[in-house]
């Protein structure tokens, strides 16, 4: 069936690899957003013709607007402008890859509007798992994951024939700084964070990826799409990102989805199932991968994913939490205000810092995000 996407984050590595996909599958371009690289934005609107582009910065969208000047495309701003992109009369499906918890409200809106989601953005269901999941139970909206350990229990959870699962396992790669000590860690660069072994993405997730909080985030993301508490989902470390994760029934049979790591897979899947269509993306082939090694994840050197499996345990507001103190001390260390293993000792400190609400609202969320996000920069100004 023909898709009509909006694309939240169409100029970032999900965005540009949902594009690049468009040419295998049936689908036309509603909406397409940005923050500030209207270049690029510019380039694909005049290839898409979507009807509507939106820049969230401000200045931004007016050079946009001046750009496109001589099309028919309505041009926004802001939040407004991802909110009106997210819920668009014309899309049916919003492919949210935007970076952080700036795409909780759209998604939020989305769902609200009808339209399923191909949710790449993870930090939306971390903050606010439990709103959004039942949101989109209440409306009738798929939430098809893109995330590609996600994607993969996706796939494998079509084998289930209604038995459930007993048991996710996450594969995780163990990012550039694999094997290195707590001590290590102290001097490594942001140059070397940003080198993922296996996966050409952003910087944020880039950089959860090194202190292996991204696998926390995807336990918390595991736990709302697949409705399993923090003790059924184990993390493995694949060297190899081959494994892309794994589902464990009752009688301890295991199922797994492999592919090369290449996010063109999982991103077709979400805008295609049930439907399986010809796929850009290279065959794997076993016997070029050679051989393929897990570990168990090093919790002293990585502490955030224990950090992580505290706050699903939790719930309440503490994915907020978690998720806001993250997103700031990454934000302090990709500019080179802050060194890397502070990053999961900030999230801890805010961790105990902010109030635990159990039975959170949209507001109280948006709060604790707020509030964790100035703990860290309290906490580092303190100094
Ligand atoms: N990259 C990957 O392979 C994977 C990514 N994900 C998840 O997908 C999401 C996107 O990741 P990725 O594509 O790597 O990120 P990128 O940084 O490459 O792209 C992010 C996109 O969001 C836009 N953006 C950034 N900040 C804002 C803002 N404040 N308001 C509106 N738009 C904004 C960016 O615009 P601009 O170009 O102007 O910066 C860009 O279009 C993340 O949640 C990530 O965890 C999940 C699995 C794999
Ligand atoms: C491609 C993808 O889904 C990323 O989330 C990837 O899994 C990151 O690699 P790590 O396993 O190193 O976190
Ligand atoms: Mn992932």
């Amino acid at each position: 069936m023909k898709k009509h996407l909006s694309i939240l984050g169409a100029t970032g590595s999900i965005g540009t690899q949902t594009i690049d996909i468009l040419s295998s599958i049936d689908a036309e371009v509603v909406a397409l957003t940005t923050n500030r690289n209207i270049k690029l934005l510019e380039q694909q609107a005049r290839a898409l013709h979507p009807k509507l582009c939106v820049a969230f910065d401000e200045t931004a969208a007016r050079d946009l607007k001046i750009a496109l000047a001589d099309t028919d495309i309505t041009v926004m701003s802001g939040m407004d402008g991802l909110v009106a992109a997210a819920t668009h009369p014309d899309c049916d499906t919003v492919v949210t890859a935007v970076v952080g918890m700036v795409g909780l409200l759209p998604t939020l809106a989305a769902v609200d509007a009808g339209k399923d989601i191909a949710l790449a953005n993870k930090e939306t269901l971390v903050c606010a798992g439990g709103l959004v999941m039942e949101a989109a139970r209440k409306k009738g909206v798929h939430i098809l994951p893109v995330d590609s350990e996600h994607s993969a229990i996706f796939q494998c959870v079509q084998a289930c024939q209604g038995n459930p699962l007993d048991k996710i396992i996450l594969t995780a790669s163990g990012g550039p700084f694999f094997g290195k000590t707590a001590e290590e860690l102290r001097t490594v660069t942001r140059e070397q964070a940003l080198k993922h072994p296996n996966w050409s993405m952003g910087a944020k997730i880039t950089t959860d990826s090194a202190t292996m909080m991204n696998k926390g985030l995807e336990l918390i993301e595991a736990m709302w799409l697949y409705d399993l508490p923090q003790e059924k989902i184990e993390i493995v470390v694949h060297r190899e990102s081959i494994i892309h994760s794994l589902i464990e029934f009752a009688d301890g049979a295991v199922l797994a989805q492999l592919g090369v790591p290449d996010m063109r897979l999982p991103i077709q899947y979400a805008l295609t199932y049930p439907a399986r269509v010809p796929c850009k993306v290279p065959r794997l082939s076993l016997a070029e991968v050679g051989k393929m090694t897990f570990y168990p994840p090093d919790d002293k050197a990585f502490p955030a994913m224990n950090l992580a499996r505290q706050a699903a345990s939790r719930k309440g507001n503490a994915g907020a939490v978690l998720n806001g103190a993250n997103e700031a001390a990454v934000g302090l260390f990709l500019s080179d205000k802050l060194p890397f293993w502070r990053i999961p000792e900030l999230v801890a400190q805010t961790m105990e810092r902010i109030p635990f609400v159990n039975d959170p609202t949209l507001d109280d969320i948006l709060t604790s995000d707020r509030e964790a996000r100035e703990a860290v920069l309290s906490l580092v100004g303190a100094e």
